[in-house]
């Protein structure tokens, strides 16, 4: 379990992330999205326990970063953004000298290189030297570092950056296979990604958190949208036991549409909202629960805030 309250990073003037706040439970993969310079880095350095935060605290497996660094490093595997892997070393040469920085007894370090090249399909490439591989293979190499002390927490930067579109479907199958015995939090600013591999997404701007959902509840229905050419329909649906919010949204040119937000499910509510536009003698034009993507809800997000992806 990951527990983070109140997180903040400053650099200078600039608070590169401003009091975050999540949960994440054993087993989950949750990405980490947001656009360039949002802060997902920022937030990665710190639960790697690279990076002291300005304020908060961060609490992995019952032990808090300021006190059991040392000991929370041990369960984490990090593959940082751009990972530095040594071109003039060999694949196996490589992961043995991890071994070594890790502490890893001399006798179970043959049987733990030989797994990890297994798990991240290195096998073939063992012997090759890391600088003639191809970038797949390299970032491949960087999961294997970070996956080869058996981590129960992963925390990838970007694994997929740079990557062709046959690596990433690589990539995506290794992070997948990973999250078996493993929590995995993945930076990105690929929609695509968390749609592929997550279960979670938390969306970051301007160092603050913007959303944390999973991503199953994003496709369900959130916004009953109703079309009815009166201006006069705002109040009457804001009137409706239960309705929290109407606002006007643009469907089709020339058409008033309305999306309400209540309390209670949308199966109950749309009847109600029907007989109230019927009672009025209004033609009803549409009414539809509304089902955002996660494009979508990223983009209102940013439209709110003035930003277009
Ligand atoms: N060492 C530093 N000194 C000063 N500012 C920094 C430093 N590191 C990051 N920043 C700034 O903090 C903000 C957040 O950066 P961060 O790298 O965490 O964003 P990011 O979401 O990971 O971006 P990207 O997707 O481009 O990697 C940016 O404005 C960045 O310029």
């Amino acid at each position: 379990m990951i527990h983070v309250a109140h997180l903040t990073r400053s650099y200078g003037s600039l608070k590169a992330v401003d009091d975050i706040s999540f949960t994440i439970d054993s087993g989950e993969i949750v990405g980490l999205l947001g656009h360039n310079g949002a802060g997902k880095t920022t937030v990665m350095k710190m639960l790697t326990g690279f990076l002291e935060p300005t304020g908060g605290t961060i609490r992995i497996q019952q032990m808090d970063m300021e006190t059991d660094r040392r000991a929370i490093q041990a369960q984490i595997g990090y593959l940082p953004e751009n990972c530095p892997v040594y071109p003039e070393m060999t694949v196996v040469g490589y992961l043995a000298y991890h071994a070594v920085l890790h502490g890893v007894p001399t006798k179970k370090m043959g049987t733990l290189v030989q797994e990890t090249l297994e798990r991240t399909g290195l096998i073939d490439k063992a012997d090759q030297t890391i600088g003639t591989l191809s970038r797949g293979y390299r970032q491949r190499v960087g999961v294997a570092q970070a996956i080869f002390h058996q981590p129960r927490i992963l925390i990838l930067d970007e694994p997929t950056n740079g990557l062709d579109p046959t690596q990433i479907q690589h990539m995506r199958h290794l992070l997948r296979e990973l999250s078996v015995d493993a929590t995995l939090i993945i930076s990105t600013h690929i929609l695509q990604e968390v749609q592929a591999v997550c279960d979670r997404v938390i969306i970051m701007q301007h160092g603050r958190k913007a959303l944390d959902a999973r991503i199953e509840e994003l496709s369900k229905a959130q916004r009953l949208l109703v079309t009815v050419d009166r201006m006069e329909a705002e109040s009457v649906l804001t009137g409706l036991e239960g309705v929290r919010t109407v606002e006007p949204v643009v469907r089709e040119p020339g058409r008033l549409c309305w999306a309400v937000v209540g309390d209670r499910p949308m199966d109950e509510m749309a009847p109600a909202v029907a007989a109230a536009i019927v009672a009025k003698g209004w033609p009803l034009l549409g009414l539809e629960p509304e089902s955002r993507s996660l494009e979508k809800i990223f983009s209102d997000i940013n439209m709110r805030s003035g930003e277009e992806q």
